[in-house]
């Protein structure tokens, strides 16, 4: 029989209402004896390593998620991650960056309703997951929620409260839990024949900034003041960059010249950018702007944290922002 890590960090899932509203108050444990279809479907190990809303989850408690994802991983066969929905995508995005070269898989969910309420989406996520982590084909990071398995870095949280909270952007989901069963949509990926490896150096002085109409490119001026060393520049459409008027070209040349990399994502949930398309995109290539093409906005947040945590060079920064680690880009 599989043996399972479950790594519980709070969330909605885990929470019970306290006079200052929800907050994470059940553990691991408590939460397996509330489903009892567990029973039989694999082992399951506990570890409690955080108690937090996500909204209070950091690039520290990343490290920390990863550093003990690592370690159970040398031990047993996946890691079910119970965790806060509002920024799971981020953290899985992270430890996609942070845990390499992944054999086993690394199974993120949790729920829209506290799992000791009557109407909870909790056990069936939880179950789920486990489903996804013991069933034995799966490697690398993953949400399982609402029934749907998600490549980690290709989530995006598009509902506050609806029970199927989270979409897979610019990738088919990669399978889905039905009547009990785990169906893949694609072959799993051939097993990495390097070992895992550990790399949570991570710089969280990166700004993700949405551009809005109008927007003052003294904005941009200030960035370097308050210390940020990257920008990711949440821009219009294929990426569009506003180039007349509040022109914020100067501004982000000057950021470049700084040794400051701006990447461009778009407000929109699907397809991308494609800075090749429109004037106001080619403007804001020739500025030297790095295009996040498929990425998600929170994939491409969560990689340029990890990569000036590798290296300042920008050149080094980007070939590695340019380069496909995981299927971080759609698939052509
Ligand atoms: N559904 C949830 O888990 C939301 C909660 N605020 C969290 O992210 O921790």
């Amino acid at each position: 029989m599989k043996k399972v890590l479950l790594l519980s960090t709070g969330g909605t899932i885990a929470s019970s209402p306290t006079e200052n509203g929800l907050s994470p108050q059940i553990d691991g444990a408590s939460m397996v004896r509330l489903i009892p279809e567990l029973n039989g479907l694999c082992e399951i190990h506990y570890k409690e390593l955080l108690s937090l809303d996500s909204t209070n989850i950091q690039p520290e408690e990343w490290a920390s998620i990863a550093q003990a994802v690592f370690a159970g991983l040398s031990i047993f066969d996946g890691v079910v991650i119970t965790h806060g929905t509002d920024t799971m995508a981020y953290t899985a995005a992270a430890l996609s960056f942070m845990l390499q070269n992944l054999n086993k898989p690394v199974i993120l969910t949790g729920s829209q309703i506290p799992i000791g309420e009557p109407n909870t989406d909790g056990k069936r996520n939880i179950l789920d997951a486990f489903r996804a982590a013991a069933d034995g084909r799966l490697a690398g990071v993953y949400l399982v929620f609402d029934g749907i398995i998600i490549h980690g870095c290709h989530a995006r949280k598009t509902s506050s409260l609806g029970l199927h909270a989270f979409e897979s952007i610019n990738r088919e989901p990669e399978g889905a839990i039905k009547d009990g069963k785990v169906i893949l949509n694609r072959e799993p990926a051939l097993p990495s024949r390097k070992s895992l490896t550990l790399n949570d150096n991570f710089n969280p002085n990166v700004l993700l900034l949405k551009l809005v109409p109008g927007m003052k490119p003294e904005l941009l001026e200030a960035i370097p003041q308050l210390g940020y060393r990257a920008v990711v520049l949440e821009a219009f459409g294929l990426g569009g960059i506003p180039n007349t008027r509040r022109n914020l070209l100067p501004p982000i040349k000057a950021l470049i010249k700084r040794e400051i990399p701006v990447a461009v994502t778009t407000q929109c949930i699907h397809d991308g950018c494609d800075l090749t398309v429109y004037d106001v995109g080619v403007e804001a290539s020739k500025a030297g702007v790095l295009s996040a093409g498929t990425m998600t906005t929170e994939a491409a947040f969560a990689k340029l944290m990890w990569i000036l945590g590798q290296t300042t060079d920008l050149n080094k920064i980007k070939e590695l922002f340019n380069q496909d680690f995981f299927g971080e880009f759609a698939e052509n």
